[in-house]
């Protein structure tokens, strides 16, 4: 038996080594600081001898035997001890005694932890799990087992000879445990750690240094590192050593000159002063003393003020480590004077290949996608990828793809490309069922957002077509035209304006489920206003078998309309049926089928025009409450926008209610990509493929036969004016008849004439009005402009000349002829707006009038010269005036 009062244990280094790292061990379970066991550390003497470098002793009489009877693991003889280890606290020690103020602030009766607020008590040194094993590699240590409650913790403890190594039973977290303890363990900023071991090597230390990037890079790590490296011992390069005196006692948090301050604390007047005036003393032991200020960006300006008022007569022994996440919130001066150290985002591969070593230590299983999976997700940031892989090994021993996707609370790129598979396609109903599917339960919209963003991103630079699934197989097959990624990159843009319209949204899963369904608007608006061939190539084979169905026997290529054949009846109540069938709600379904009919279907360049009767007009306005959902069954049948419109049948004589007074109508635009229903109609329709694609307008052509289609089919049929496309237009007459769809094509040269702030631009100049697309020159009465009543008034050559004029905002069109004609009318919207090409200056009315209505309406009247002002005068001067129809948007959005 040794003298119970000093205990000298002469071991070789490599046992010492192993004895250091369990007493390094000895942490507190509740902040796995040494604090509470530093008794150990205080008792070991360190002695340097030639032989073997370091031998460690006990002093003051450590029992030799392991725990005592009443548990208190041997520690009878150091005074003070025992209250610690049953959680009592630390007085405040007078050579720290400016910290020592602080931290009697900081004493917390209930608080589990060291008692000490400035201790290391962040720094955990989870190195438990090795005990076995170097119990295995040491069996001369080898000594009791037992356990016992400390702090209201159960705690197993071990006994190697002298030693007591307590050890909490789970370590706290995955990042704690793995926080590296040297240069050489920091992930991915080899950079910094070079920069900072050069430092300390050549002697070239400074008073300031400023950490900074994003979170979860390596910061506080290093700064305690760097800190730990500047008193470390060791003469070797490998610094900090981990093994030293200093070094110990700096990782066990018990250093009295290297503190992590509170920043809290620190920005109370006087705080920091003091904090400079203690620095200022001589270290205690080490060379430096190092003062950590992590989350620095929340000291306060007068805070600030006295750590830089002082900087420049700080002893060469005071090093300030401050730390941020951004440099932008901190004092410039600040900024300037410190070196700074940033820390990028580490790179996925380094975070993957560090959770894959994480994962062989903890004996988890993993698949390695599931590893870069998780890298990727954490977005540079090592502690968060690490906190994801500590839940996961929570749910199994392997860390799997499934189970990451669930975990994290986003959903594969399989479903994502699913998702937005269906929302391109239009396919309007299995896009709302799956977005909402995803949203109940998987995942939060705004992470669904950013996911399909990147997800898109992933497409549009080419990063995304490896893998087998057949999903993405599906989808690149479908989806690998330059059409496609302009709508992908269309689709982007829409994803971010709602995003940001999210942010500030109560019902973020209804406006994220609206934004897909415009994803398939994307390619009619887009492309139209961008290349109207592109929008043709673009038919979706279930749009042209739709066409198909209504096309007309004339197999005239350009759009025209045609008179309802008797036979094309059943394919429109097939139509009406199947559209119906859709509905999604059964009351509407029901109402629609037994009041409602499709009187006709009119396709033009991917876009419908739907007619649609009623027999009363109580059921018109039923109908049009519920435009929308109609619009929408219609266009997943016809695969392709849709415009509506509800009128009364034209039989119908109720009193008061010999007309729809003002049609409803709505466009809805879709694209020609369709996936779900049956393709049913489509195969009866080509059958029947005899019949008009471009069905009548039955008012129009009884009041307005204009003449028969050049080609054989024998209809009366009134040409669609069709100017180089950029926006289609319907026109309607008074009674709200489409009188023609027409395109128009915007007018370069005069855009710079018009005010800015009008919202007008300028449509189709000369030359693009000839390019009309009746076919032949004497057809040209039969141009949209005709279907206005202009050409009685118009000479053809006159009548060439019409200008377009397009209203931006809300895609009105209002018609104008150029000055030199003869006859010249002004195109009246709104009874607000007038428009004249006549006079070089572009005038319209004033900025601060409404803006033109869905149902604006067009007049025409005739004065050879016509000055804006005075039609604006006189606007409700009605002699004159011609009203010729409403002009109302059936194609692009834009
Ligand atoms: N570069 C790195 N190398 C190794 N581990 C890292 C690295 N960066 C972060 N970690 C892991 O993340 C945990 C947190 O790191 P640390 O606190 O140093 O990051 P930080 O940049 O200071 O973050 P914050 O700005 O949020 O304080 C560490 O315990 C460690 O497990
Ligand atoms: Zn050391």
């Amino acid at each position: 038996m040794m003298d119970g009062r000093r205990h000298s244990v002469d071991i070789p280094i490599s046992k010492t080594l192993v004895a250091l790292r369990r007493v390094r061990s000895l942490r507190d379970p509740s902040t796995n600081s040494m604090s509470k066991f530093s008794a150990l550390v205080d008792s070991l003497n360190w002695e340097t001898n030639s032989s073997n470098g370091i031998s460690l002793r006990f002093v003051n009489g450590f029992q030799e035997g392991g725990p005592d009877n009443n548990g208190l693991l041997g520690l009878e003889n150091f005074p003070g001890q025992r209250e610690e280890l049953y959680g009592g606290l630390r007085k405040p020690d007078p050579n720290t005694s400016l910290l020592a103020n602080e931290e009697s602030n900081a004493i917390d009766h209930n608080d589990r932890g060291c008692g000490i607020r400035c201790c290391w008590s962040r720094t955990p040194r989870f190195r438990e799990s090795n005990l076995l094993s170097d119990v295995e590699d040491n069996p001369l240590l080898l000594g009791e087992v037992g356990e016992t409650i400390l702090s209201g913790q159960k705690w197993s403890w071990k006994c190697f000879n002298n030693e007591i190594t307590p050890y909490s039973e789970s370590p706290r977290s995955l990042s704690q445990k793995f926080r590296p303890k040297a240069f050489n363990e920091l992930v991915g900023q080899n950079v910094v750690a070079r920069s900072l071991l050069g430092a300390i090597s050549r002697g070239r230390i400074t008073s300031f240094y400023l950490f900074h990037g994003p979170r979860g890079t390596g910061k506080t790590s290093a700064s305690r590192i760097f800190a730990a490296a500047l008193n470390c011992l060791s003469l070797e390069e490998h610094r900090p050593c981990g093994l030293c005196r200093e070094c110990v006692l700096f990782f066990s948090g018990r250093s009295r000159d290297s503190k992590e301050i509170d920043t809290v604390r620190i920005n109370q007047t006087g705080r920091m002063r003091s904090l400079i005036k203690h620095a200022i003393g001589r270290p205690v032991s080490s060379r430096f003393k190092v003062f950590i200020i992590d989350e620095c960006h929340l000291l306060r300006g007068e805070t600030w003020a006295t750590v830089l008022n002082s900087l420049d007569d700080l002893p060469q022994h005071v090093v300030f480590i401050m730390i941020t996440p951004s440099l932008d919130k901190l004092p410039r001066s600040a900024v300037s004077r410190s070196q700074r150290y940033h820390f990028p985002k580490i790179k996925d591969a380094d975070i993957a290949s560090k959770l894959g070593r994480i994962c062989v230590e903890e004996c988890l299983e993993f698949d390695q996608v599931a590893l870069d999976f998780i890298a990727a997700k954490s977005n540079g940031s090592l502690r968060d990828a690490e906190m994801m892989l500590d839940q996961l090994s929570l749910l199994g021993k392997r860390i799997t793809m499934s189970m990451t996707y669930e975990l994290i609370g986003i959903v594969s790129d399989d479903e994502l490309l699913d998702l937005l598979d269906l929302a391109l396609s239009s396919d309007t109903s299995n896009t709302v069922r799956r977005a909402r599917e995803l949203m109940r339960s998987r995942i939060d919209p705004m992470q669904l957002i950013s996911q399909l963003a990147n997800l898109i991103m992933d497409i549009l630079a080419g990063k995304c077509q490896e893998g087998t699934s057949e999903v993405r197989r599906n989808f690149f097959e479908g989806h690998t035209s330059e059409v496609d990624l302009q709508k992908l990159s269309h689709a982007l843009k829409i994803l971010s304006e709602t995003e940001k319209q999210l942010r500030a949204s109560k019902n973020q899963t209804t406006w994220l489920t609206v934004a897909l369904l415009q994803l398939s608007s994307v390619e009619s608006s887009f492309l139209d206003a961008n290349d109207s061939r592109a929008f043709l190539r673009t038919e979706h084979p279930r749009g042209e078998n739709v066409k198909r169905l209504v096309t007309c026997a004339c197999d005239n290529n350009k759009p025209h309309i045609c008179e309802v054949q008797e036979d094309c009846k059943g394919q429109l109540e097939f139509l009406w049926k199947q559209a119906t069938e859709i509905c999604q709600s059964s009351s509407l379904k029901n109402f629609l089928r037994k009041q409602g009919k499709l009187s006709s279907v009119i396709v033009s360049q991917g876009m419908a025009v739907a007619e649609l009767e009623f027999q009363h007009p109580d059921y018109v306005s039923k109908a049009e409450k519920s435009w929308k959902l109609i619009a929408s069954s219609l266009q997943s049948i016809l695969g392709c926008n849709v415009e509506i419109r509800i009128n009364l049948a034209p039989c119908t004589s109720v009193k008061g209610y010999a007309k729809v007074k003002k049609p409803s109508f709505s466009f809805f635009s879709c694209s020609r990509r369709m996936r779900l229903k049956s393709h049913s109609t489509s195969e009866h329709g080509s059958d029947q493929s005899d019949c008009s694609d471009f069905t009548s307008e039955k008012a129009m052509i009884r009041d307005k036969t204009i003449g028969t289609c050049s080609s054989d089919c024998g209809s009366q049929v009134s040409h669609v004016c069709y100017l180089r496309t950029e926006a289609a237009r319907t026109l309607r007459n008074r009674e709200g008849n489409v009188l023609g769809i027409g395109t128009i094509t915007p007018h370069r040269p005069f855009q710079d004439e018009i005010p800015k702030g009008t919202g007008f631009e300028v449509g189709s100049s000369k030359e693009e009005q000839s390019s009309c697309g009746c076919q032949e020159p004497e057809n040209q009465p039969n141009c949209l402009f005709n279907t206005f009543g202009l050409h009685k008034k118009l000479r053809s050559s006159e009548a060439s000349q019409m200008t377009c004029l397009r209203y931006q905002a809300q895609n009105k069109l209002a018609l104008s002829v150029p000055k030199n004609t003869s006859f010249e009318p002004y195109f009246w919207a709104n009874d607000r707006y007038a428009f004249s090409s006549s006079s070089n200056n572009f005038n319209s009315c004033p900025r601060d009038e409404d803006g033109l209505r869905e149902d604006s309406k067009v007049h025409c009247w005739g004065a050879p010269t016509f000055p804006l002002k005075k039609a604006w005068q006189s606007r409700h001067r009605r002699e004159g005036s011609n009203l010729v129809g409403w002009v109302l948007p059936c194609g692009a959005t834009k």
